[in-house]
């Protein structure tokens, strides 16, 4: 199968994707369209031949039988023994799901009513903090306990009317300092945010924000909440139970935003946006389930994303949102998209056959192109880029602002495809008056390879329940890729050693243990260290 594609890859070699436009209506049939969204991946190199081929592959993986695997709430994830149900987060008119014969759904829903009633209380100013009505809430979590609040927050700001929202992360007490240096302890909620409430960057600021709340507040557990799949283990911070927000062992953190974990985004959008949210996510999922392989958005995200990587070989993506509201999108799309997919082993423990998944990274438009587009579109690197944008914003006394930003994403990705010959260089050169050598090695430094890849996902407008569609569309595609590579697109053991050495560490940092076992170049580091803390 990887064999017969990469065959297909090298002939695509030979494509130029500007040529494909000559057979009419590619643009329609190489684009698919789901409520407000249309996604467009017809300036690629794939071919009617060479998508089928890709097509192919989700029959001979099974994508269906493990996508109805998960819906179904099957321990898909072996390594940690559990099933994968942060859909059911958002199964809002689904029927019961089941996990080792139990439903879930009554807890879900019940959990997600203690919420509303919650953040009703907060956002109305039934709850009081010692200082009066909450007007700020600092959500205190790491990983996806932090980048889904955090992105979802930013992304929906025209939807705001509850409390300022402010999120810490970094074990660095610079995260925290900065974020509660001008706030009033008596008038903030503290939110603790973690799966495990073991992780020590989360615990450390818990610590943090529970001393810089005690000095002013004779209760200060009344001011906080906690968020987790541990429970028990919330009681020791004295946060009252009614303030305590569980969800089950079967939604992985970079995977749940969708419920209490998403505590920060029902307070600042409240309740009734919140659930459009929850709504656009079930509507992707059902999409998910139900639409052909051609008419499905995650499915062709995915294949799409598996040609450029896996079967061409360029290495990374890049993500651009034309939208400063996604500026956090990227980030939140690295841990969805790496941690789950950044494996090295197939599920049954053998290496895989081809890579893993690529590197994601971006940011937004305008600013990228100020910025890094002079390597896409001249460096040597191929780098498929996804577009992103509203064709509306939420501004509507700035909508030239806003038809600047749609005409400049549509123009780069004209801009990739296209290029610029060395012809048209040296006509440019010709019409400055340049001539002999002195043309020609100006107009080089002005060719544009172009043919280089590139889809755009355009829809209305960044609503609550857009978001909650964009968001569960990535999800299935990295699923959809995990899949297709047959690894545990679920679970995050890369991310262990790193913490345990981080333990053996601290002691030698602090002078408490001697770190003679250590290699030479971490012995230097330390003592360099040591020379500066003490
Ligand atoms: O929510 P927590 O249990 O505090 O975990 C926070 C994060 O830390 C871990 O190291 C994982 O790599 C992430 O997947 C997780 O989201």
């Amino acid at each position: 199968m990887w064999q017969e594609l990469k065959g297909l890859a090298d002939e695509a070699e030979r494509v130029d994707i500007i040529d494909l436009f000559k057979t009419q209506g590619r643009a329609e049939a190489f684009s698919l369209r789901f409520d407000g969204m249309l996604f467009d991946y017809s300036k690629t190199r794939l071919t009617e031949i060479t998508r089928a081929a890709l097509v192919d592959l989700v029959a001979a993986r099974d994508v269906a039988g493990r996508r109805d695997a998960m819906f179904r709430g099957d321990p898909i994830n072996e390594t940690e023994g559990r099933a994968v149900l942060h859909t059911a987060l958002r199964n809002l008119s689904g029927g019961a799901i089941r996990v080792a014969g139990e439903d879930v759904m009554p807890e879900i829903n019940a959990t997600r009513a203690r919420m509303q009633a919650f953040c009703e209380d907060v956002r109305t100013g039934r709850f009081q903090g010692a200082g009066g009505a909450i007007t700020d809430i600092v959500n205190i979590g790491i990983g996806g306990s932090h980048l889904g609040p955090e992105m979802t927050v930013m992304a929906l700001r025209p939807y705001h009317d509850g409390p300022r929202c402010h999120f810490v992360a970094n074990v660095d007490g610079a995260d925290i300092s900065d974020c509660l240096s001008g706030l009033d302890p008596t008038r903030t909620l503290v939110i603790v945010a973690s799966k495990t409430f073991t992780t020590i960057e989360t615990m450390t600021n818990a610590a943090t924000a529970r001393a810089w709340m005690a000095r002013a507040v004779a209760d200060p557990g009344a001011q906080f909440a906690a968020v987790s799949s541990a429970v028990d283990k919330t009681a020791d911070f004295g946060i009252p139970p009614e303030q305590v927000f569980g969800f089950g062992d079967y939604v992985g953190g970079r995977y749940s935003v969708w419920g209490p974990i998403g505590l920060s985004l029902m307070m600042a959008i409240g309740a009734e946006r919140f659930t459009e949210f929850l709504a656009g996510a079930e509507s992707m999922d059902r999409h998910f389930q139900t639409a052909a392989p051609l008419e499905n958005m995650p499915v062709m995200l995915a294949l799409v994303g598996v040609w450029h990587h896996q079967v061409c070989g360029h290495g990374t993506r890049a993500v651009l949102p034309y939208d400063q509201r996604l500026a956090r999108l990227p980030t939140y799309l690295q841990q969805l998209e790496m941690e789950s997919n950044g494996k090295g082993v197939t599920m049954q423990g053998a290496p895989l056959e081809g890579p893993s998944g690529p590197v994601v990274w971006g940011e937004p438009g305008t600013n990228g192109q100020h910025a890094f587009y002079q390597l896409i579109h001249q460096g040597t690197a191929v780098i498929p880029c996804e577009f992103m944008v509203a064709a509306k914003g939420h501004e509507p006394d700035l909508a030239h602002h806003h038809q600047l930003l749609v005409a400049n994403c549509l123009a780069q990705s004209v801009a990739l495809m296209r290029g610029r010959s060395m012809d048209e260089a040296r006509a440019l050169m010709v019409e400055k008056g340049l001539k002999g050598a002195a043309l020609e090695r100006q107009a080089a430094h002005r060719v544009f390879p172009g043919n280089r890849p590139s889809t755009t996902l355009i829809y209305d407008q960044l609503t609550p329940r857009r978001l909650g569609q964009i968001i569960a569309l990535y999800e299935h595609r990295v699923f959809v890729e995990g899949v297709v590579l047959g690894i545990n697109s679920f679970d995050q053991w890369g991310v262990e050693l790193g913490k345990q050495l981080a333990v053996t560490l601290e002691p030698i940092l602090k002078g408490e243990r001697d770190g003679a076992r250590k290699d030479a170049s971490t012995r230097q580091l330390v003592a360099f260290a040591r020379g500066v803390m003490t």
